[in-house]
């Protein structure tokens, strides 16, 4: 029987040639949970500048981790993901992506991150994990005993939950035994951010058993505001493409996604493949079985020497072994144990007991081998893993990534290698073919079909090039394969990515010459062809259309989305960048082989979509005196946040309990959010809060852009055009005693939300007039004035002008323009 918990297969991309050139503005603040929530760390009554969030994040890793300080990118992930930004984190196995999103979700004052988990053990792990530190954290799936599904509805249900992380399954969020809770905990803003870890698997898993990934998009439609992040560390540039799309986020900085793509290179891997020719007709066990465990056998003494030297106190070596099959599992098993190894089967039709057992034994170095399918694997966190050994080829370049992944986590050397025979290799390719006819019966329209198969015929090709290549280094196509460009002559390259430690590199020859014993019969893969574009999962519609529709199919027809689709008559759809979307689907250019990938090395880490450290300079001349002295550098220093921050009140002693009782005042006559339920302090029913900060809107420094190619008289990409009108009414409407002395004059008295609808119904009016038969520049030119009027509310010189009916007599050439908008505001 053939075990089932696959992971993804892609084809072969390059990365970006080039990390794209990085704009003064912060994009993943623009339109995200973050405007709405203003993530805050616990203490902070105000958005704290970005040095107070790194001092937040480092205590909570201290306190809760142990850990001494961040690895890597882990605190300036952690920073974005308190800025409430959409993020995909691409990062080799072991680097500690968990942290990414654990950190940031406790350390956040209040709500749940729920976190979208592959498997069963995986949660169970991360879960019991994060609860001997002491966080509230849960899983709820199909094994949650009755008790604790009630304790989780309750915390969803609650408006102040203590829970900090629930983990689910796809199906499990999607189930609609869970929609209300979830939906009122949304309404609540209690769900602060969405993570889905393994993201990897949403591709082919989401084509083939489990279609509920392919549904994680819908999550973005029905709440928009919350913010998601993306983990995995195996994803080629066509992959990551993919998970943005399905997921419905941002696909590039300008959109608002920041995204990490780490170095995929694990140097303290040793990879090896060992070539044998034969093994039909159930000979292959005869064939291996007793390499295989003198193999194990000769990797003790050194493995022992690498644990003495490390002080690494297991009372075994840890070791994995993987084969395709449970049977074959059973059988080296058996085998290892002859010949004193102790090793126990592990594969997902073992009782869940039995798992668990072999695990915790596994663990506590009471087993010294597991022999497994790949339902185990991806997510498992065992530091001294001294070997991997694939008794059977993985199905994709990714597993194979993965898996070898588990060995040397606490990044001391440990050894990788993969038995490979060409039979094999034309037997699993009959496997993938006939899986992927399997995904044609579940009823998948064509098109995703051979997408699909293409994908993993290619990832597999990918795997089968490697294993062929008995000249090139191992680390070197590992990370051709990711998409890093590396010439395999330079002996430094070499030197940083391998070192010796892979067969090729440490023996070349004698590599070639143990190759011929493939048989030379059988054909080696042939060229890798690229997929056609992925289909775009909201095809035609527009985002807000899609999202419309799906919250009428969930809340009835009239459902009120929190950001409401435009009017049907509207001519500016706000959040689509027709532009951006149509390069969505574009594919890189496919190479014809990732083994003849040469070029420039790859830079120590790839950030793209990362916010610069340089604040607006419109932005710091907008901040008025400060409270707390602040200079412009510290300003660019801190970014955004920092800027807010200056605004912010000068803490006082006494601070904290003046805020305590103000909050106690503000929630004082709340209704609770369901009838009967407790109240809120954050339900949708509370008062707005009169902000301390002066204002939360973000000024993009954002260019109206025309379709690549094209000229003037084109058609404009009007987007950004209306989110700049948008943040320039809103900075000048949206409170203060002068805005609302205008708009009591102008007849408009509203306040709070109505008051915020009312100015997106403005902004929209007006950029339909500004747009009105004009090219690029006009259009530019009409905004930037427009914006410029604006500014007029907020002076006490304008604002007389306007309520003593002073415009006409005035010559002043922006008074026209503020004409304009006063129309529009008594019109709607
Ligand atoms: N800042 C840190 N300092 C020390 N150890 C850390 C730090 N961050 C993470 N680790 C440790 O690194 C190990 C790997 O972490 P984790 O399981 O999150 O990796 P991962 O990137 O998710 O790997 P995989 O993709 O293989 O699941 C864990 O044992 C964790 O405790």
């Amino acid at each position: 029987m053939e075990d089932d918990g696959e992971v993804s297969v892609s084809a072969v991309f390059p990365l970006p040639s080039a990390t794209p050139a990085p704009t003064s503005t912060y994009p993943c603040q623009v339109g995200s949970q973050y405007e709405a929530n203003n993530f805050k760390p616990r203490k902070f009554s105000r958005v704290p500048s970005a040095t107070e969030s790194h001092a937040a994040l480092r205590r909570t890793l201290q306190k809760y981790w142990g850990h001494s300080d961040f690895r890597g990118p882990q605190l300036e992930i952690c920073a974005y993901a308190l800025r409430g930004c959409d993020l995909l984190v691409v990062a080799p196995t072991g680097l500690g992506k968990s942290v990414c999103f654990q950190v940031p979700a406790v350390t956040i004052e209040y709500g749940i991150t729920i976190v979208v988990s592959p498997l069963l053990a995986l949660m169970r792990d991360q879960v019991s994990s994060l609860q001997q530190k002491g966080i509230d954290a849960v899983q709820l799936n199909e094994k949650t005993s009755m008790e604790d599904v009630k304790e989780v509805k309750r915390q969803l249900s609650m408006g102040h939950p203590r829970l900090r992380l629930l983990y689910v399954t796809p199906e499990t969020l999607f189930s609609a035994k869970y929609q209300a809770e979830f939906d009122l905990a949304y309404h609540q803003r209690q769900i602060v951010r969405l993570v889905v870890d393994e993201a990897h698997v949403i591709d082919e898993w989401g084509s083939s058993f489990r279609p509920t990934y392919r549904r994680l998009g819908e999550f973005r439609l029905r709440y928009p505001t919350v913010p998601i992040t993306a983990l995995t560390a195996s994803a080629t540039s066509a992959v990551r493409k993919d998970l943005l799309t399905i997921l419905n986020m941002p696909q590039t900085q300008e959109q608002g996604l920041a995204q990490w793509v780490e170095p995929f290179n694990r140097k303290n891997l040793f990879y090896e493949i060992r070539y044998y020719g034969g093994g039909g007709n159930g000979n292959k066990f005869n064939l291996i079985a007793a390499d295989l465990s003198k193999l194990i056998l000769g990797f003790v003494p050194e493995a022992k020497s690498i644990n003495d030297r490390h002080r690494v106190t297991m009372p075994c070596i840890s070791g994995l072994v993987y084969c395709r099959y449970t049977a074959d599992c059973e059988d080296i098993a058996a085998h290892l144990n002859e010949r004193g190894i102790k090793a126990k089967p592990f594969y997902a039709s073992l009782p869940l007991s039995k798992r668990e057992e072999t695990l915790d034994d596994w663990k506590a170095g009471k087993v010294e081998c597991i022999v497994a399918t790949i339902a185990f694997g991806m997510g498992v966190d065992q530091a001294h893993v001294r070997y991997v050994v694939h008794y059977d080829m993985p199905k994709s370049f990714e597993g194979y990534y993965q898996e070898t992944g588990r060995a040397g986590r606490d990044g001391h050397m440990s050894r990788c290698v993969l038995y490979y025979s060409r039979e094999d290799a034309s037997r699993l390719r009959g496997l993938i073919d006939s899986e992927a006819s399997r995904s044609k019966r579940d009823g998948h329209d064509q098109m995703t079909v051979d997408r699909n198969k293409l994908r993993m015929v290619n990832s597999f090709k990918a795997l089968q090039m490697y294993a062929e290549a008995t000249g090139l280094c191992r680390h070197i196509a590992i990370c051709r394969y990711f998409g890093e460009r590396l010439d395999d002559v330079t002996p430094e390259i070499k030197a940083k990515y391998c070192n010796g430690l892979c067969d090729v590199c440490a023996n070349r020859a004698s590599v070639f010459q143990r190759s011929w014993c493939l048989t030379e019969s059988i054909d080696v893969a042939s060229p890798i062809v690229a997929p056609a574009p992925l289909e775009a999962p909201v095809s035609s519609l527009s985002l807000d259309t899609a999202r419309h529709n799906t919250l009428a199919a969930w809340h009835g027809p009239t459902a009120q989305p929190t950001v409401g689709p435009p009017p049907a008559d509207s001519s500016v759809d706000l959040p689509v960048d027709h532009d951006a979307m149509e390069q969505l689907w574009m594919m890189d250019e496919p190479q014809s082989s990732f083994l003849a990938t040469t070029e420039t090395p790859c830079p120590r880490s790839r950030r793209v979509g990362l916010r610069p450290m340089a604040a607006p300079a419109n932005l710091v001349n907008q901040v008025p005196t400060p409270s707390r002295v602040q200079t412009i550098d510290q300003v660019a220093e801190n970014g955004l946040s920092g800027a807010i921050a200056v605004y912010g009140e000068q803490r006082s002693p006494g601070h904290a309990e003046r805020k305590r009782k103000e909050r106690e005042r503000t929630f004082k006559g709340v209704k609770p959010a369901t009838p009967g339920g407790p109240s809120s302090f954050y339900n949708v029913s509370a008062p707005p809060k009169r902000a301390k900060v002066a204002s939360d809107f973000k000024v993009p420094s954002m260019t109206p852009r025309v379709p690549a190619g094209q000229g003037h008289g084109q058609e404009l990409d009007r987007t950004l055009g209306l989110q700049k009108l948008q943040e320039a009414l809103k900075a000048s409407f949206a409170e203060g005693t002068l805005a609302d002395q205008v708009l009591a004059y102008w007849g408009r008295e509203e306040t709070g939300e109505r008051r915020i609808k009312l100015i997106r119904k403005v902004a929209r009016e007006l950029e339909v007039g500004l747009a009105k038969g004009a090219t690029e520049a006009i259009y530019v030119a009409r905004l930037d004035e427009t914006c410029e009027s604006l500014k007029l509310v907020r002076a006490r010189r304008g604002v007389q002008l306007l309520v003593e009916d002073k415009l006409a007599t005035s010559s002043d050439a922006r008074v026209e323009r503020l004409r304009r908008i006063e129309a529009c505001f008594r019109a709607i």
